[in-house]
């Protein structure tokens, strides 16, 4: 399906955040591990947290639900000898499930998107498995990925954290499990560092001792541990809420988003400071973010690496500022459901935008008059793409068709929902 996405001049209204796609796919995962009952509330409804739901049940994990909660009997140490594993496109739960299905006996990941998670490397978290005697078969780093495991030890684990940050959060999900302690060494760079603290407050929820160094580059997991079954409230999402803030500051508006919690671990809260740098006028109290935009926005310089999945909800926003804006330190970015530096700018580019790559930054050239739009985007299988390629469509002179829109259903299927709700001109189309 495509959507048109018409000039829209205003916003307005109020919406409940959607549920954080990352603490959803991490509560699934320690409940599956836990060998009790756990239930989380107000889980995500999306199409990366269905395909943790969909690995854990495979695993063996026992699964009921309805409209706020789902109840979730884990497997423990022991998960069931499956075959065969579709994690859909979600990046995330391939990687913590490679590192978990090493306590099966030989398990393959299909390869179901192969223009998007099927070009995405693994190599990091492939080499540090080795060091725990798993055996992985793969393409060049790349899915279908065979893990034959069985009793991997603990001990020392060396990984490089240069690409991604759910490498080392996946062995921090296994290594309390095994029969010996482990140290685990970050090599070469640790990206998205913030997300890590997400997966050590979700770890520590779930009773898991782990000493982690404050620069989060060395840590000692002791072994032999089990996962506790708990009661667990997911948040609201960041990253997805962004690009609704972003949409509302970039227009005349008055849009109030409930359930962002102030002091949330989510590194995207950042988009709260970012839109206040620009100039924005917002205010967030009582967990609720509320934006009155009045249309005008001035350039920024941010590292986006600290917010790595709201950074594209950035880039949107300063395509409407005056003045010239820097998104530094986002070199990851390339290693998403797209390369998120020069698919996306390709697309903007093809919008009207002024827009520069390099190797790791984003550099926009505001135009606050607007751009021309009247074009047809790539999706590129990313949802964050889509999303923010609405935003742009908003303050476009022609309107804007997306290919293949239905992809944001990755994390935010409610997504258009929220934005006709708010008075965005959204049209779904068959393509
Ligand atoms: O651990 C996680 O749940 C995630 C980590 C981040 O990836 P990288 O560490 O690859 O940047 C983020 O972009 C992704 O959406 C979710
Ligand atoms: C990159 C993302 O997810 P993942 O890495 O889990 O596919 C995202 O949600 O933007």
């Amino acid at each position: 399906m495509d959507i048109i996405v018409s000039p829209t001049p205003v916003l307005n209204g109020e919406i409940q955040a959607l549920s954080s796609k990352n603490y959803t796919t991490r509560y699934l995962l320690v409940a599956a591990l836990a060998e009790g009952t756990s239930t989380i509330y107000y889980p995500a409804h999306s199409e990366d947290s269905d395909a943790m739901r969909r690995c854990i049940r495979d695993l063996g994990a026992v699964i009921s639900e309805d409209d706020e909660k789902i109840v979730i009997t884990g497997f423990g140490r022991s998960p069931r000898d499956v075959k065969e594993l579709n994690v859909g496109n979600a990046g995330a739960v391939l990687r913590f499930l490679m590192a978990v299905t090493a306590l099966c006996k030989d398990v393959t990941f299909v390869n179901t998107y192969p223009d998007s998670l099927g070009k995405r490397p693994h190599d990091d978290l492939i080499t540090a498995l080795g060091q725990l005697g798993v055996e992985v078969e793969h393409q060049n780093g790349r899915l279908p990925i065979r893990i034959k495991g069985g009793e991997p030890k603990g001990g020392k684990i060396k990984v490089s954290g240069a690409v991604s940050s759910q490498y080392l959060s996946a062995l921090l999900f296994l290594t309390p499990l095994l029969e010996e302690d482990s140290e685990i060494e970050v090599l070469d760079d640790l990206k998205s560092k913030v997300v890590v603290g997400q997966t050590l407050e979700v770890l520590e929820q779930a009773g898991i001792v782990i000493h982690a160094s404050e620069d989060y580059m060395h840590f000692t997991v002791p072994g032999r541990q089990s996962y506790q079954a708990k009661t667990y409230t997911v948040q609201g999402d960041y990253p997805g809420s962004a690009a609704v803030l972003a949409a509302a500051a970039v227009t005349k508006s008055d849009v109030a988003i409930h359930r962002l919690t102030e002091n949330s671990k989510q590194g995207e809260r950042a988009i709260v400071d970012v839109l206040r740098m620009m100039d924005v006028p917002l205010t967030h109290e009582n967990d609720i973010v509320r934006v009155q935009g009045n249309g005008k926005l001035k350039a920024v310089e941010f590292d986006g690496d600290t917010a790595t999945d709201a950074v594209l909800a950035m880039v949107a926003a300063a395509v409407f500022a005056e003045g010239t804006s820097r998104f530094y330190n986002v070199e990851n970015l390339r290693y998403k459901e797209c390369d998120r530096i020069t698919d996306y700018l390709t697309e903007l580019r093809k919008a009207g935008a002024n827009v520069e790559e390099r190797q790791s930054e984003i550099i926009v050239h505001g135009r606050p008059e607007g751009v021309e739009g009247g074009v047809e985007i790539n999706a590129h299988y990313d949802h964050r793409v889509i999303m923010a390629l609405s935003i742009v469509g908003l303050r476009s002179k022609q309107p804007i068709r997306i290919k293949d829109a239905h992809h944001v259903a990755k994390s935010y299927p409610q997504f258009f929902d929220h934005m006709a709700l708010l008075g965005a001109s959204v049209e779904w189309t068959e393509n």
